[in-house]
């Protein structure tokens, strides 16, 4: 039988990290083999199971990710943009299976993570999940059937501590709606209405966020015409639907030819 799949996690104390964690020790094939936090955090030289308050697991939490990469066969990170961009390149050296959960990058970064491309698996999306990947492939179809006589609104709502808007989902569904219209969504995107904004534009796709609570994620995309309403709506009551998204598209990766891949890859959905 072949060794176990070994996978690192980068941010261990974040929301996600934690999850990654839990979602790794569930998962027979792998196995977690290290670590990351930013530089200066508490849990920096700790062991991990003590850091997270119940046994020792034998793996410290390191502040160098070149050391996880090393180790790794894959690695998932849900951090940060700037941490995410520097872990591609390491990705990049060590031939290792990139798994990236952030969200919040600028145009210009998400060009940056193109020449690791080269050289390593990469695997991103904005939303892990079954349910959301499954959502974009609908909003892509009824955006198709319907036409630019339905306004076409992205609402979303997350936790008071999320720092990115709109969310990745959000932005997820904006392509597909627009893919699916067959329009560029850069050009039809507007993004956040205040004061005099003047009426809605004929086939703008609308994106509004929310923030408050413990909120885990929760998107609707509404098509709205005179006189009728549909609503697509994916609600999130649980983080481990992400996590386990990524522990399954870290295994995915294994034996894959380096290059960009997403979540419709991982889970077989492209037509
Ligand atoms: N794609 C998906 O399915 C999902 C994506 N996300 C995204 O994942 C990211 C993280 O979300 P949360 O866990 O809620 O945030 P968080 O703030 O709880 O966790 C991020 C962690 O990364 C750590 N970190 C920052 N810089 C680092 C560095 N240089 N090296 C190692 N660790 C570093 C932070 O200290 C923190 O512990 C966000 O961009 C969020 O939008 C969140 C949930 C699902
Ligand atoms: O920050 C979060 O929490 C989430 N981020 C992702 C996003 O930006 O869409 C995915 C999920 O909605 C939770």
């Amino acid at each position: 039988m072949q060794g176990k799949v070994r996978i690192g996690v980068m941010g261990a104390a974040g929301r996600m990290g934690q999850m990654l964690i839990r979602a790794v020790g569930e998962a027979e094939a792998a196995t977690l083999t290290g670590v990351t936090e930013r530089p200066g955090h508490a849990w920096i030289g700790r062991d991990l199971g003590e850091a997270m308050g119940g046994p020792a697991r034998g793996v410290t939490v390191s502040d160098d990710p070149l050391e996880v990469f090393a180790g790794a066969d894959a690695v998932i990170d849900f951090t940060t943009p700037q941490a995410t961009l520097a872990n591609a390149a390491l990705a990049a050296q060590a031939r290792c299976v990139h798994v990236i959960g952030t969200t919040g990058f600028t145009d210009k970064e998400i060009a940056a993570l193109e020449p690791a491309q080269r050289h390593s698996v990469q695997v991103r999306a904005g939303n892990m999940s079954l349910g959301v990947n499954l959502l974009t492939l609908l909003t892509r179809k009824v955006a198709q059937a319907l036409g630019e006589d339905f306004d076409i609104e992205i609402v979303e709502m997350h936790h008071r501590h999320k720092v990115d808007a709109p969310s990745g989902t959000a932005l997820m569904l904006g392509e597909a709606a627009a893919a699916g219209r067959g329009v560029a969504f850069a050009d039809v995107a507007d993004r956040g209405r205040d004061g005099q904004t003047g009426a809605r534009r004929r086939g703008d796709i609308g994106l509004a966020a929310l923030r408050g609570g413990d909120v885990v994620g929760e998107h609707d995309v509404i098509f709205a015409a005179d006189g009728e309403r549909i609503v697509l709506r994916h609600l999130a009551t649980d983080r481990m639907i992400f996590a386990r998204g990524a522990v399954r598209a870290a295994l995915w990766g294994q034996g894959r030819k380096p290059g960009a891949y997403d979540m419709i890859d991982v889970l077989g959905m492209r037509d």
